[in-house]
């Protein structure tokens, strides 16, 4: 019988569903055995500890350590597997996701983690094992001996999809079908939740260089939005984890991203891949106790973020403490010692000069109290009293403890820096560093309840110069704070790898607040230059390079293609920055096309606040997942009174600096003309604004001139 045209078996894709049927079934017979074995292991796990922890106790010879200490590492090695097995769940892909056909007729499987049947024989190679780069790195130009690489996509145990890529026709034997439309397209077409998902079944040849460059020195990944610069960020640490965890490990890995917006959507990544160890913080949230959301102003932000605020916080912590005395009388043999304001001043210069940390620097100062009040003694006349008794007298006094303790308190760095929201103390700081127009500014955002992302670097800062309050820490705590996987204090230096996303619009100032994290650190940055919001770009690189010290070994990978935006949408971005802040060179290729156009719709002010409701409506009826509405700084608050009373879960209202990093199906884009007039970098705000959306964009203006 003639086979239908669309049935061929060699070097074409056959969609007959019959056949797709049947290569699912032969996976899901190899998903089965991956599965049974796993139980096994869990049993034996069990069975084993429990029978280590009989002979580890019990125990006088070493060879019965040496098999108790195996039995641990096995179970060690189970309890990774039964984490895996907990979250995965129907919204990644299984455990089990891909199998390459060599040449010679090999069968490898791919999976999250790798597992071996009883007789040792393997049943899945871990996706980051060099054995498995090939699923990765085979091209039809460079196939590496692969014939047909597979994507097996599951919910839970269930395989429910297979995409093939053939690399060799010429080797194809006639038995093997190639079936499937690819997998990339099918996953980049998927619905968004509000979690990123992982993406170790797709992962692209650039993107896979980046991930397996080796963890020493400086990793630069760039790229354009929506390259997968934060996802091969996320899969680089789960992979060196897994090739170096004793180095990485228990130091510490440490992922800092822009937001706790964007730290939450990204939190489910590496739990995903089995790595729940490494520490997630957002640039406001670095300090215990604190997690700032606000976002300044951009002139605000940008005169925090300067190094020039190092040179007003030195200075503040000199000032007199907001309530300490102006004056000192303490009585001793008769007579009234005073010290006045000018001479407490002195005192307080006088200890500051002998360099030490404020909050070390007590019995400095008790010691000048003492020198300054036998000054004092030796001034009155027909007084006599002898300086060594008026030393340890005084010095012994309840009274004068007392006063020390006001005239010198324990300062911490948020009543230094909220103390600077008095204009005078401020100024007083300053000197010259600060207009008068600034002066107003700073201390008219110091005088707010709350912290913004940008007073974290200052209070770190301040933090450092200060010093650490004097309390006693217990051995337990010290230790605890070296356990790997535990969220480790706001002093910690000692991360052995430090990821920063978004890295192009850390501040000075934040560049040094990350550094102390990473003494020894090596590092993976990843940003965009034309995404960039700090205005001061070469500040920031020196900032940037003095961070990063003499770590010589650098490497930079460039990725080229936007997985996110559909090629309609992107192609609207890249009008506003093509020829402005980017070259054609920066900007990268959008590979899916929706034939779908955004929509750009000029709307009268008093119309606009229905027509984003309306916008909205129509776009979570058109799209599965989420829908942002993204509006400018200045209108954010505007836009969420509109759509109060629209309570949909799939429904997200940020502003243009909050959605950085962040995606959505669809995005209605609120007044974009205010986006590149408050911005201090021209368009490159609204570009990242208009690059979230992967499936539809609405765009807002009440700007007759826009686009053009
Ligand atoms: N190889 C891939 N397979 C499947 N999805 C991918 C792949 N690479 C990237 N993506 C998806 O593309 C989207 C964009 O990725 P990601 O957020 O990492 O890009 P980005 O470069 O950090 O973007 P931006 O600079 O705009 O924040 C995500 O949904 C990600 O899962």
């Amino acid at each position: 019988m003639a086979l239908p045209s669309h049935f061929e078996h060699r070097g074409s894709w056959v969609s007959q569903a019959a056949v797709r049927q049947a290569e699912i079934a032969i996976e899901q017979k190899h998903v089965d055995v991956v599965y049974a074995r796993l139980a096994d292991m869990r049993v034996e796990a069990a069975e084993m500890r429990d029978r280590g922890d009989r002979l580890a106790h019990g125990a006088g010879r070493e060879a019965v350590f040496e098999q108790a200490s195996m039995l641990y590492e096995r179970d060690v090695m189970v309890r990774y597997a039964n984490r895996i097995l907990q979250t995965l769940d129907s919204e990644h892909e299984g455990l089990v996701f891909g199998r390459l056909d060599d040449k010679t007729g090999e069968v490898l499987y791919v999976g999250r983690l790798g597992i071996r049947d009883a007789e040792f024989e393997n049943l899945v190679t871990d996706w980051r094992a060099p054995a498995a780069a090939a699923f990765y790195q085979a091209t039809a130009e460079q196939p590496m001996d692969v014939v047909r690489r597979r994507v097996i996509r599951s919910t839970g145990q269930q395989v429910v999809e297979i995409d093939d890529d053939l690399l060799m026709p010429d080797a194809q034997p006639e038995s093997m079908q190639v079936v499937g439309e690819g997998a990339l397209m099918a996953t980049l077409n998927r619905a968004r939740g509000d979690a990123m998902r992982d993406i170790v079944a797709t992962i692209q040849k650039e993107q896979d260089e980046a991930i397996r460059a080796p963890w020493r020195g400086v990793t630069e990944i760039t790229g354009g939005p929506g390259t997968g610069k934060t996802a091969v960020a996320l899969h680089r640490v789960a992979y060196l984890l897994y090739r170096d965890r004793k180095r990485l490990g228990s130091a510490g890995v440490l992922v800092l991203g822009p937001s706790t917006a964007f730290t939450s959507y990204i939190s489910r990544v590496l739990p995903s891949m089995g790595e729940d160890s490494v520490e997630l913080r957002s640039l406001g949230g670095l300090l215990d106790g604190i997690e700032a959301t606000r976002i300044d102003p951009a002139p605000i932000a940008a005169i925090k973020g300067s190094l020039r605020m190092r040179r007003v916080l030195k200075k503040a912590l000199r000032d007199t403490p907001p309530d300490a005395p102006t004056e000192m009388r303490i009585t001793y043999q008769g007579e009234v010692l005073k010290l006045n304001e000018q001479e407490l001043v002195k005192v307080r210069r006088q200890v500051h000069s002998l360099g030490r940390l404020p909050n070390r620097s007590r019995v400095d100062a008790a010691e000048a109290l003492l020198e300054a009040l036998w000054r004092k003694a030796e001034s009155y006349e027909g007084y006599h009293v002898k300086k060594k008794d008026l030393l340890i007298d005084l010095g012994e006094r309840i009274d004068f403890h007392r006063f020390v303790v006001v005239f010198w308190p324990v300062l911490s760095p948020a009543s230094v820096l909220r103390s600077l929201g008095d204009r005078a103390r401020l100024a007083r700081a300053a000197g010259s560093t600060l207009s008068a127009r600034e002066l107003d500014q700073l201390a008219a955002s110091w005088r707010t309840d709350d912290w913004s992302v940008a007073d974290v670097a200052l209070l770190d800062e301040l933090r450092t110069l200060i010093g650490p309050p004097p309390r006693r820490r217990n051995r337990r705590a010290v230790e605890e704070e070296h356990e790997p996987g535990r969220r480790r204090p706001e002093n910690y230096e000692d991360y052995s790898h430090i990821v920063v996303d978004e890295s192009q619009d850390l501040s000075p100032m934040q560049w040094r607040m990350i550094a102390r994290r990473g003494q020894y650190a090596s590092w993976t940055l990843v940003g965009d230059p034309v995404q960039s919001t700090w205005p001061d770009v070469a500040e920031a690189t020196q900032a940037r390079d003095t961070a990063l010290g003499k770590r010589t070994t650098r490497r930079r990978f460039t990725l080229r293609t936007n997985y996110r935006n559909s090629a309609e949408i992107f192609n609207l971005a890249a009008k506003v920055v093509r020829g402005k802040v980017a070259t054609d060179d920066e900007l990268p290729r959008a590979v899916r096309d929706t034939g779908i156009e955004p929509s750009v719709e000029l709307v009268a002010e008093a119309s606009l606040p229905g027509a984003v409701r309306d916008a909205a409506r129509e776009l979570l009826d058109q799209v599965d997942g989420t829908v942002g509405i993204i509006g400018s700084m200045t209108s954010i608050a505007k836009v969420h009174s509109w759509m109060s009373g629209m309570d949909d879960d799939r429904l997200k209202i940020v502003d243009a600096i909050e959605a950085k990093g962040l995606e959505y199906d669809a995005v209605v884009l609120v007044e974009p003309t205010e986006m590149v007039t408050e911005s201090m970098t021209g368009p490159r705000a609204l570009y990242v604004a208009l690059t979230r959306a992967t499936q539809r964009l609405t765009v807002l203006t009440t700007d007759p001139s826009w686009p053009s």
